[in-house]
């Protein structure tokens, strides 16, 4: 008989909470942390015009996400509303319906059928790295950007990673299990010193190639395969194949996004095709690694060990007895099989990485919806246009629409009886945008233009900020 388990979203407690919970710490973080270089800063670019009153627009935020981007959401003064997890889909269908702004995890999936129920949505925050939860493409047609935040967190994976790596060699976690059963095994059977093995890394982007600075300076050689050909850092050697990395490594860590060529990439041939007693690590996607062929390769003895950080099925809350096999079939196998290190999802989950991220994401959203600015987003043509001398009768004009000949010209048509002071326009696959700085307008001139370009029909959205 299946348990009904009755879900209320917990709200992020008020600011002030937060002083004193466990998630805080100050030192020695804190030092650290007003040391590190900030690329960037800490308040949104001032808007010179007047788009709205922003306490008009609704920000949803799920996920825990760090409480930096709810203080400078609400400082800014947005409507802020902040939980805890990710909402099970009824929730999160009625919630989308009148927000503004969503920012989320890794957990709540924005698919087509969800983001249908956004009528006002303008952006997407990913506040993460990964956006594969999100239908990009259905969102750039429904002209809402997103935003994620590409290497704030990548530091963080690269350090678990290598933990992991000298975890395993070592047996760490079984070993630390034993002692606290009573049982006292100082065997260095099977117990190896990193110095000197081959970690091969696939997909050497932004953590890949910081594990490979790590792994380097643990006296390890580096090699991988990546399918762009990218400079190697110190001595690390990319390798042609797939198949050569796999025969090479004594530990094989992936490190690419979720994609169709990426699904199953490592699957039970390639786990053949690996060194008897290597290990395989995962701080990618669940969706990467196969993981019946993991636990297979564990049990005939070809791996000796294995780090999963993600899985195929994660569940959206942080809860007791929620990790079994109901989520994923092998689970009650995997957690049994000796040397295994089963982490929940928890690659980019430092106070570091949360907090600049919470920073750099808002920081996106904010000049989104201020400035229209969509530069760095992932589904979107990239605009951003300078701010200069805007006086009470300029007018911005954002117009997203069908990537088709002619559509500037019509807005440049509907727009001409005013200078245009700025113009800029680009477009990615069937999406365009353009932004532009007109003077010289009166309340009547806005309303007009807006009716215009809303009845063109290559229209997607558009919005005036005056
Ligand atoms: N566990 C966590 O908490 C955590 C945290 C951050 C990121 N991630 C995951 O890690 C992934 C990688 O992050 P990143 O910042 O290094 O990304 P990145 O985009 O900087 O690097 C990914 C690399 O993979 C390569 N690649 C893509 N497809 C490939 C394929 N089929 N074979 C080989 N190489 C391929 C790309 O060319 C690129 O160099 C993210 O997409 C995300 O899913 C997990
Ligand atoms: O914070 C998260 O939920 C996901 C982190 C990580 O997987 C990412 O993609 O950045």
């Amino acid at each position: 008989m299946s348990t009904q388990i009755q879900y209320i979203p917990r709200m992020v407690p008020e600011i002030n909470d937060y002083f004193g919970t466990e998630d805080m710490s100050f030192s020695p973080t804190e030092s650290f942390m007003n040391a590190l270089p900030r690329r960037i800063s800490v308040q949104p670019l001032e808007s010179k015009t007047k788009p709205f009153s922003k306490g008009d627009i609704k920000i949803l935020l799920l996920e825990n996400i760090n409480h930096q981007a709810v203080i400078s959401f609400r400082e800014q003064g947005y409507q802020v509303e902040s939980y805890m997890d990710a909402l099970p889909e009824s929730v999160l269908l009625e919630k989308i319906r009148d927000v503004h702004a969503i920012g989320i995890r890794s957990k709540t999936v924005l698919s087509s059928s969800v983001l249908q129920h956004a009528k006002n949505l303008m952006v997407i925050g990913c506040y993460c790295i990964g956006t594969n939860q999100v239908d990009l493409e259905y969102a750039a047609n429904m002209g809402v950007a997103v935003f994620n935040s590409p290497f704030s967190n990548s530091r963080s994976v690269a350090e678990l990673a290598l933990a992991n790596i000298i975890s395993l060699a070592r047996q760490l976690p079984d070993k630390s299990l034993q002692l606290r059963g009573g049982n006292w095994n100082n065997s260095s059977r099977h117990c190896y010193e990193v110095r000197g093995k081959t970690v091969g890394i696939i997909g050497y982007g932004h953590i890949g190639s910081q594990l490979s600075i790590l792994a380097e300076a643990m006296g390890m050689s580096v090699i991988y395969y990546d399918i762009l050909n990218i400079m190697p850092i110190g001595k690390a050697k990319q390798v042609p194949t797939l198949d050569e990395l796999l025969r090479e490594s004594d530990f094989v860590t992936l490190h690419v996004p979720e994609t169709p060529d990426t699904k199953n990439l490592i699957s039970s041939p390639q786990i053949a095709a690996m060194k008897k007693g290597s290990y395989i690590l995962n701080t990618s996607r669940g969706s990467v690694l196969e993981t019946k062929a993991v636990v297979d390769g564990l049990k005939s003895g070809k791996l000796f060990g294995a780090a999963l950080d993600v899985f195929p099925n994660e569940p959206r809350f942080n809860r007791s007895n929620v990790f079994n096999d109901d989520l994923n079939k092998w689970t009650s196998e995997l957690i049994n099989l000796p040397n295994v290190i089963l982490t929940p999802h928890i690659g980019g989950a430092t106070m570091e990485a949360q907090s600049v991220t919470g920073l750099e994401v808002s920081e996106a959203i904010a000049n989104f919806i201020t400035q229209g600015s969509s530069l760095e987003s992932v589904n979107f043509p990239e605009v951003s246009l300078r701010q200069t001398n805007f006086d009470d009768n300029a007018l911005r004009i954002l117009f997203v629409h069908r990537n088709i000949p002619g559509v500037l010209r019509k807005v440049n048509d509907i727009l001409s009886r005013h200078n245009i002071e700025k113009q800029y326009s680009d477009s990615n696959g069937d999406i365009a945008y353009v932004i532009t700085d007109i003077s010289d307008v009166t309340q009547s001139d806005v309303h007009a233009i807006y009716n215009e370009l809303d009845k063109t029909s290559e229209r997607i959205t558009v919005r005036l900020i005056y």
